[in-house]
């Protein structure tokens, strides 16, 4: 066994392994610098950090999406990652359907596109968007459904997969603040439901403190690793309640500080 596979034998029994990661993507001027982050398997692990400091990077990384060719390692369901990983979905914060095709054919997409037959896709994209709350909607094209419910429809097809491990990238980031909310809870109930390992990016420090078991804070670029807040709010949560949670503000004020605490970081 040569010394990567090693490494990855030794990491399977996490969703995700991160050690001394570097990157550059010009070889010069550092993106990531140093970052170690684990991700034991039904965690749920928020990456918050200034704009530029390299969530989306970490997470590309993790998918495959960017090649890793700095110093360091990475395993992911314990092997190298690559792209079109079984165990894992990928969700962004666009929602990414096919306008042409209905919210059944785009719930079921993942599916088909990983060599599941038609019917037994479309069977389980059915009962995923019921699970969504859109089972009266599954001929609607995306242009007739709102921004939740395209989101909604997302959330159905990355479920759908049954995946392991998630990796979500702002995948609210682009709703109205009661929308938000109510995605928030909906996905809280999926992950309950079909107990995945999350790695969730976003910016918004409520919606991690709400959604994590733990929120990873990320200085300015070159990103480094500066808190690992564990969030010990009670499951399951209603997003509702926690807001009048004493300890939910209070996590939320500590994020805060470590942001804070980043910003200094970088410009001293
Ligand atoms: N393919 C690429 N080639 C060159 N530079 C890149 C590439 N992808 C990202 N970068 C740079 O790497 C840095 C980190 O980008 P990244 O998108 O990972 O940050 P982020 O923390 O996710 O930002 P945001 O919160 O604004 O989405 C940025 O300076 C970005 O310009």
């Amino acid at each position: 066994m040569n010394s990567a596979s090693a490494y990855h034998a030794a990491a399977a029994s996490r969703a995700v392994s991160v050690d001394n990661l570097h990157l550059s993507f010009d070889g010069r001027s550092p993106v990531l610098a140093d970052v170690s982050l684990r991700l034991e398997r039904g965690e749920f692990v928020s990456l918050v950090g200034p704009s530029g400091c390299g969530k989306t990077t970490l997470l590309n990384l993790c998918a495959g999406l960017v090649p890793h060719t700095g110093a360091g390692d990475i395993g992911v369901m314990g092997s190298a990652p690559r792209t079109g990983h079984p165990e894992i979905g990928y969700m962004l914060a666009r929602d990414s359907l096919l306008p042409w095709c209905s919210a059944l054919e785009n719930a079921a997409f993942g599916l088909r596109v990983r060599g599941t037959p038609r019917q037994q896709a479309l069977e389980r994209a059915r009962r995923m968007l019921g699970e969504v709350g859109l089972a009266q909607h599954e001929s609607a094209l995306p242009k007739a459904l709102s921004h939740g419910m395209r989101q909604r429809t997302a959330l159905a097809r990355t479920f759908a997969l049954d995946a392991s491990l998630l990796l979500m990238d702002e995948p609210f980031g682009a709703l109205d603040a009661q929308t938000k909310l109510q995605l928030q809870d909906l996905l809280l109930r999926l992950c309950q439901q079909h107990s995945c390992s999350v790695l969730f990016v976003t910016h918004d420090l409520a919606e991690a403190v709400a959604v994590s078991d733990r929120v990873v804070v990320m200085s300015s670029r070159p990103g480094r690793i500066i808190a690992d807040v564990p969030i010990d709010l009670p499951r399951p949560r209603s997003i509702r309640e926690l807001q009048k949670s004493p300890r939910f503000h209070e996590l939320y004020s500590a994020l805060w500080s470590h942001l804070e605490s980043g910003w200094v970081h970088h410009e001293g």
